[in-house]
């Protein structure tokens, strides 16, 4: 069955536009956890505009599944990263203008520091995944520098409008079957929701969903352990089709 990794950065958002304590990203993740969420998942963002070091350092200490930390290739980042030692590390782009991570990381372009990084966190005891788009010339680099993982930016799909799902949904599903014949395990998330999340669900070889900004809008309404509950639902009555 495909995994559910739950990202909890907005619950942050949501307390770092007053600065208070309230709402805990900890206390949501432990939610989610009981509601059958099988990884958190948060990033570490330079700018620190939702997760602070402080919530890495003790998600670390409160997780009960798997603790996935999304973070960029800078080394104070990894330097924090190798501290903590989450279970799994997904590296991903970023820049201060961004609104949300807008796309996959190009490992053509930064192949060698992606490789240093990637074995440094590796001989930390972490297992390395990379965030790129549904490109074939990504993931043939991704192989090559043998991380294993990689997680499939969903976006384009999940903004696509008309004709643009299915070609997207096209490429998604030939990048997943290209990844398969590297041997690479592929998850796959961003902007995935509750409208547009079966679709991915059940392309073959997909094993693990990241899912946040969704479950945790829909948690405001509804809590999010009924949030995650009925996000799983969903996933699981796509699959059963
Ligand atoms: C890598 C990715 O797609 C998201 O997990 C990432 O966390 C998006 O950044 P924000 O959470 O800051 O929107
Ligand atoms: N890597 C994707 C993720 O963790 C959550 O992205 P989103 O659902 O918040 O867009």
């Amino acid at each position: 069955m495909i995994k559910l990794g739950v990202n909890i950065d907005h619950v942050a958002t949501i307390r770092q536009q007053r600065y208070t304590d309230y709402p805990d990203p900890i206390l949501a993740a432990l939610k989610a956890e009981d509601a059958g969420a099988d990884l958190i998942t948060l990033h570490l963002r330079e700018d620190r505009r939702h997760i602070q070091d402080s919530d890495v350092f003790t998600m670390r200490k409160m997780i009960r599944t798997r603790m996935n930390l999304e973070c960029s290739l800078s080394k104070n980042i990894i330097d924090i990263a190798c501290q903590v030692k989450p279970n799994d590390v997904c590296l991903v782009p970023e820049n201060r203008s961004e609104l949300t991570t807008e796309g996959g990381l190009d490992v053509i372009k930064y192949n060698s520091t992606i490789k240093d990084v990637a074995d440094r966190l590796s001989s930390n005891g972490i297992n390395v995944s990379i965030f790129i788009d549904p490109d074939i010339g990504q993931i043939e680099a991704a192989a090559k520098i043998g991380v294993g993982v990689i997680e499939i930016h969903t976006g384009k799909y999940s903004d696509a409008k008309f004709t643009e799902i299915n070609n997207e949904l096209f490429r998604i599903n030939e990048a997943v079957k290209f990844a398969k014949k590297y041997g690479l395990k592929v998850n796959a998330g961003h902007g995935l929701s509750y409208d547009n999340v079966a679709s991915i669900a059940t392309i073959e070889g997909i094993e693990e969903l990241n899912i946040g900004h969704s479950i945790i809008s829909r948690a405001l309404f509804d809590g999010i352990y009924n949030a995650v509950v009925i996000m799983k639902q969903v996933i699981f009555e796509a699959k059963a089709k």
